[in-house]
């Protein structure tokens, strides 16, 4: 049986680890509070974020970092991105030295840009052809109710994509490999900007010609950065790109959207992040995903935007007043 650890038990990690249950994998899930641990394996569900699934018997929980990666081949890693430095330096001293890393987080890290599989890479001592990136229109309430979906799992060792798409296939999962690493991590990461950008506008009480412009203008900009980065285009116009942009943009369920949702209706940061129970990676991530915007000279406006109105304070009508008066340009510039 293949063994798998997933270090996080928020949302996405429990579901993912259910998913690697339901196709045959026997995981341990590493969870840094005892009592939440405790809870999945004595009553099988986790309370604080999906409290309505139950838990395959193959899912167990731990706070014990070494009992989790021990003879694990597949090491999946869903943290908030801006904690994944810290965590993984404590962890590594554990982890198998062959066991693939796998990346369920859609972020940048502030201050360097850089994407998750780098940090993995560096941090975990392990080469590109160990690291994997799991991506796509996958909201995990939905994939936690066994709701059909697709995903991307990528790998610059086809093989190991390979492998770990047969380690989470399952009736109602349905993963594609793809060796484009940098595009398929781009575009989790700027997807959740563009969220920020359309919750904003829905917020606004703007409607769904804007909504499919920021849609459309967002994949855009997306597939720019990405062709500077040296991403395969194809990536953007597929799951990880265009297919989880349109899920998190038009679901009540995606945490980016609704954060935006409520900067649109005129609530503060502060206020939002105060009613904000779990992680909406793109308020910090829309800095990062700016920064490499500058570096690689590519325009964003609408990454540009939303760095204003979430960080600088600009009213989101100013904001969109701006957007819309720059320049007028040809479709594919
Ligand atoms: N939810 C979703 O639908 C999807 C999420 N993702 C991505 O997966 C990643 C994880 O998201 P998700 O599971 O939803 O996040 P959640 O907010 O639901 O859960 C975060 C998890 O990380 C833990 N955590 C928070 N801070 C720390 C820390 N400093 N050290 C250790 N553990 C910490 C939390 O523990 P505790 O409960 O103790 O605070 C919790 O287990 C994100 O990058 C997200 O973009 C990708 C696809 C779908
Ligand atoms: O990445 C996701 C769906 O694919 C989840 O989006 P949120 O983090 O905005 O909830």
């Amino acid at each position: 049986m293949t063994k798998a650890a997933v270090f996080g038990t928020g949302s996405w990690g429990t579901a993912f680890a259910m998913v690697l249950a339901d196709a045959g994998c026997e995981v341990t899930l590493w969870g840094r509070r005892a009592g939440l641990v405790d809870a999945v394996n004595e009553r099988r569900v986790n309370p604080d974020y999906l409290p309505d699934v139950e838990l395959p018997p193959s899912v167990r929980a731990t706070t014990d970092a070494a009992e989790a990666a021990a003879d694990a081949e597949f090491t999946v890693l869903a943290v908030p991105s801006q904690t994944l430095r810290g965590n993984l330096e404590k962890w590594r001293p554990v982890l198998r030295p062959d066991t693939v890393l796998v990346s369920l987080m859609k972020g940048v890290e502030l201050g360097t840009a850089k994407r998750m599989s780098e940090v993995i890479g560096e941090v975990g001592e392990a080469e590109p052809e160990r690291v994997a990136v799991l991506t796509g229109p996958n909201l995990a309430k939905e994939i936690a109710a066994r709701q059909p979906a697709a995903s991307v799992v990528a790998c610059r060792d086809e093989s190991v994509a390979q492998r770990l798409q047969s380690a989470c296939h399952t009736p109602y999962f349905r993963p594609y490999t793809n060796t484009d690493v940098v595009g398929c991590e781009l575009g989790g990461a700027v997807k959740n900007v563009i969220a920020l950008a359309v919750g904003i506008a829905d917020g606004m009480g703007l409607g769904d010609n804007t909504k499919a412009s920021l849609i459309t203008r967002g994949l855009a900009e997306t597939s720019r950065l990405g062709l500077a980065m040296g991403a395969d285009a194809h990536t953007f116009a597929g799951l990880a790109g265009m297919g989880d942009l349109v899920a998190t943009c038009s679901s009540p369920l995606s945490r980016n959207h609704t954060f935006g949702t409520n900067l649109g209706r005129g609530m503060t940061l502060s206020e939002t992040i105060a009613v904000t129970k779990q992680t909406a990676e793109g308020v910090k991530s829309c800095e990062s995903v700016r920064e490499l915007a500058h570096r690689h000279h590519v325009e964003m406006p609408i990454t540009e935007t939303v760095v204003g109105i979430v960080h600088d304070g600009k009213p989101p009508h100013v904001a969109l007043k701006e957007l819309m008066s720059r320049s007028a340009k040809a479709e594919r510039v």
